[in-house]
C-alpha cells in the first residue's frame, strides 16, 4: 500500500455533504438516558476531530453516536480511532522520544508503536540505541521507527533530528522529553540534560506545532514535587521542568494553537537509573533505601499506563501527573495569590 507521506492531518479533505433524511433535532428524552449494560466508565465529553464530526454531521446520527461514544472505555475509543485511521488512511501520527534507547523512554516508544505512531527515538548511547532499533524494526516494521544519535544538550543535534523527522515523516505531533540522569557531583551536566534538554526540545516542538497543534510530554519525577534529600540538584531540575511546562501552558502560543504541554512525575521505576548509580551521584546514597522501601519500585508498565493517560486526557494542558504504585493523579498546586491561601 502506498504510504501516505506528506499528508498533514489538518489538510484532509473529507466528504462534507449531509445524508438526506428526516431531520430530528432531539432524541426522545428516554433514549438520552439509556446506558448500555456494558458500560464501566464514567461519561466523558465527546471529543472527536472536526473531520470526524463533519462526517457524522447529521443530527440524529451524530446525537446517537455522541450518546454511545461517551460511554466507551478508553480501549474502545482507541479502537474506534484506529478504524477511523485505517478507513481514511489520513492520519500519520509522528513522535520523537529522547533518551529512548532503554528504560522508560524505550517503554514509551513501544507504547507508541503499538498505537501505530511513527517514532524517532534518540539517545547518546549509540550501541543501546542501535540494539533497540533492531528490536523495534523486527517487531513493528523498519519504516515505522528509527534511531537518531542526539545529545539533548546539543542544539545542533536537536535541530538535525527535527529536520530529519520532518523530511522523513512530514510532521511532528508529539515529543517526549524523557532523557535524564541523576548526578549530584557532575551537577552542571545534570542540569544541562534534565532541564536544558527539556527546554530545547520543548521550544523546537512549540515552534513546529504552532502550525498544527501537538502534544509535549516532559518527564519530571516525584522528586520534582517533593524535596529529595539525597539528590538536591536532580530534584531542582525536575521541579524546574514542572514550572517550565506550567508556564508555557499558559502562553497563547501553546494554548491557542492546540498544543498541550504536560509533565509526568513518576516515583521509582525499574530502570538502570535506580540500579547503575554510584556513591558520587548522590548526596548520601544511604538515604535512598528508605525511600525505595516506602515507595517500592514500579514495573515499567505502570509508568506506561500513566504515559497513555497523559496522551489520552485532552484537558491536561499544564498539568503534572503523579505516578506511583498506588496513585495516578494530576497534582494541584495552590495559588498563593488567592485570598483563601493567604
Ligand atoms: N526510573 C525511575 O525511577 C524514574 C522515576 C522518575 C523519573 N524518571 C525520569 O525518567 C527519565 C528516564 O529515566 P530512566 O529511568 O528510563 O533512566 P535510564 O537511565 O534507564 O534511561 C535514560 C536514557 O537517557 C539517555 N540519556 C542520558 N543522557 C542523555 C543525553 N544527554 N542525550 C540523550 N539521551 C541521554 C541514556 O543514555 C538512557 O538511554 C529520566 O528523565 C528520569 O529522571 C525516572
Ligand atoms: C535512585 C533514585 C533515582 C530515581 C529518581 C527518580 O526520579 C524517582 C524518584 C521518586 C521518588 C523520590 C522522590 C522523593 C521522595 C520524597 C518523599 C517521599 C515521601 C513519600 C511519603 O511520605 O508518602
Amino acid at each position: 500500500m502506498k504510504e501516505n507521506v506528506g499528508v498533514r492531518r489538518y489538510q484532509i479533505i473529507l466528504p462534507t455533504s449531509k445524508p438526506k433524511s428526516k431531520k430530528v433535532s432531539e432524541l426522545p428524552a428516554a433514549d438520552m438516558n439509556l446506558k448500555p449494560a456494558y458500560l464501566k466508565t464514567k461519561p466523558e465529553p465527546l471529543i472527536l476531530p472536526d473531520d470526524v464530526t463533519n462526517i457524522f454531521n447529521h443530527d440524529y446520527l451524530f446525537m446517537s453516536l455522541q450518546n454511545e461514544y461517551k460511554w466507551l472505555n478508553t480501549e474502545s475509543k482507541h479502537f474506534l480511532q484506529q478504524i477511523y485511521n485505517s478507513i481514511f488512511n489520513s492520519k500519520m501520527t509522528v513522535a520523537i522520544v529522547t533518551g529512548g534507547a532503554k528504560g522508560l523512554g524505550k517503554a514509551f516508544c513501544e507504547a507508541l508503536l503499538k498505537r501505530s505512531y511513527k517514532v524517532c527515538f534518540c539517545d547518546v548511547d549509540t550501541d543501546e540505541g542501535e540494539n533497540t532499533q533492531k528490536y523495534f524494526a523486527k517487531q513493528y516494521g523498519n519504516g515505522n521507527v528509527y534511531f537518531q544519535k542526539c545529545d539533548v544538550r546539543s542544539e545542533n543535534d536537536f535541530t538535525v533530528m527535527f529536520n530529519g523527522v520532518l523530511q522523513k515523516y512530514s510532521s511532528i505531533d508529539l515529543i517526549v522529553n524523557n532523557a535524564g540522569i541523576i548526578h549530584e557531583t557532575q551537577w552542571r551536566k545534570c542540569i544541562d540534560i534534565n532541564l536544558n534538554g527539556v527546554i530545547q526540545g520543548s521550544m523546537l516542538a512549540i515552534d513546529h506545532m504552532k502550525q498544527g497543534g501537538g502534544v509535549i510530554v516532559n518527564v519530571s519525577s516525584l522528586s520534582g514535587v517533593l524535596p529529595t534529600l539525597y539528590a538536591p540538584v536532580y530534584s531542582a531540575t525536575k521541579a524546574a521542568v514542572i514550572n517550565f511546562t506550567r508556564s508555557w501552558a499558559m502562553n497563547p502560543a501553546v494554548n491557542q494553537n492546540s498544543i498541550r504541554m504536560v509533565t509526568m512525575c513518576p516515583a521509582f521505576a525499574d530502570t538502570d537509573i535506580i540500579k547503575d548509580t554510584k556513591e558520587e551521584q548522590f548526596q548520601g546514597k544511604q538515604f535512598v533505601d528508605p525511600f525505595l522501601e516506602k515507595l517500592g519500585i514500579m514495573p515499567l508498565e505502570r509508568v506506561t499506563e500513566g504515559f497513555l493517560k497523559v496522551l489520552d486526557d485532552q484537558d491536561n494542558n499544564g498539568k503534572s501527573l503523579i505516578v506511583t504504585a498506588n496513585v495516578m493523579n494530576y497534582v494541584t498546586f495552590p495559588d498563593p495569590l488567592k485570598p483563601e491561601n493567604k
